[in-house]
């Protein structure tokens, strides 16, 4: 495939739908994806709605490459996953992280507006002692200074944590923290994720020595043979994670982390848990802990049911179309 579709086609191929989510994530509790079925298959293209056309176009083109090339070979058929626990005070813990088949590994999310360190670590601990033997990691999504880093790191090293994701913002922030988190010898990893997808080189925070690990996630990065490429050049090992995605974007997820030829951590890719209904009647969900590599095919009851109405239809296609400009303008294709 080495033409970008026109705009009519994709107006023809795609549905918009939103999700209701069964629990707030990002400030979110339904989520809006537009989805494309090419000759090749279903494609997703759910950039946040707050993202402007320049940032969204590589969403759009990981969708085309989906739904018109399909995916590169896999290495492996099954992909381990964790499970995400959003900012929940501890009364709920329990009953977000039963919604998962994956209590090996569990992404805790701290550092939320309007929350507190005192929260964090009652999460942390609660997530500890339901799970004494699961692997924790941390994503604060660069919501900590450097200081507040430093002290919510010391706190929540004592709970044993296999990660810290993108504890601050920036590269020279994460290089700052990842130095005086050695220098205290915590023994905490530093992930980059919005330093690596959110910036206009996602190989700078490898270059610059500021992470231990990558997250990486297929739709921002502009699909999977793209950011197979970033893994490869940065060096550096790799988590893949998704954005909130319908099934149909968790399994472009699922593409890009059975092609790459190391895997060395469990994926993001279990959000579908937070769904309370998704695009398929065969969801893309964990099974005990692991995702099994299959087609994802949209059906049309639902993706019916979950239609959205012709207003935000039509802000949806004026997306599509200024995404389209830029993929055309930048000369990028498939
Ligand atoms: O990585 C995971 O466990 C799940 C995905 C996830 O955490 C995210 C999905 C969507 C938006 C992001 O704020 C968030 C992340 O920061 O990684
Ligand atoms: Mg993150």
């Amino acid at each position: 495939m080495n033409q970008l579709p026109s705009l009519d086609e994709l107006i023809d191929a795609s549905h918009v739908v939103s999700l209701p989510m069964n629990v707030q994530f990002r400030g979110v509790r339904h989520r809006e994806a537009m989805l494309l079925e090419g000759p090749a298959g279903w494609g997703e293209f759910s950039p946040f709605l707050e993202y402007g056309p320049v940032e969204a176009a590589a969403w759009l083109r990981s969708a085309i490459e989906a739904a018109w090339e399909g995916y590169p070979d896999p290495v492996r058929h099954t992909v381990p996953v964790n499970a995400t626990l959003p900012a929940v005070g501890p009364e709920h813990i329990a009953g977000v992280l039963a919604s998962y088949d994956a209590a090996h590994t569990i992404k805790v999310k701290v550092a939320e507006k309007g929350q507190d360190l005192a929260q964090d670590i009652a999460r942390v601990a609660e997530v500890r002692r339901l799970l004494p033997g699961a692997a924790i990691r941390i994503d604060a999504n660069a919501g900590w200074s450097h200081d507040e880093a430093m002290t919510g790191l010391e706190a929540l090293a004592e709970f044993g944590l296999q990660y810290a994701e993108q504890p601050v913002a920036g590269i020279e922030g994460l290089a700052r923290v990842r130095k005086e988190v050695a220098r205290r010898g915590l023994g905490v990893l530093i992930a980059a994720d919005e330093s690596v997808r959110k910036e206009s080189d996602p190989l700078a925070v490898a270059r610059a020595g500021a992470a231990d690990l990558i997250i990486i996630k297929a739709q921002p990065l502009g699909g999977v043979r793209r950011a197979l490429a970033v893994v490869r050049d940065a060096g550096l090992p790799a988590v893949v994670s998704s954005a909130l995605d319908t099934s149909i974007g968790l399994r472009q997820g699922a593409a890009l982390a059975a092609a790459l030829p190391e895997l060395p951590y469990a994926c993001g890719l279990a959000t579908g848990s937070l769904f309370s209904t998704d695009i398929t009647t065969d969801r893309f969900l964990a099974v005990n802990g692991e995702l099994h590599l299959r087609e994802i095919a949209a059906d049309p009851d639902l993706m019916r049911r979950h239609g959205v109405d012709p207003e935000r239809r039509s802000w949806w296609n004026q997306r599509l179309a200024d995404c389209h400009v830029q993929l055309q303008r930048s000369g990028s294709r498939p």
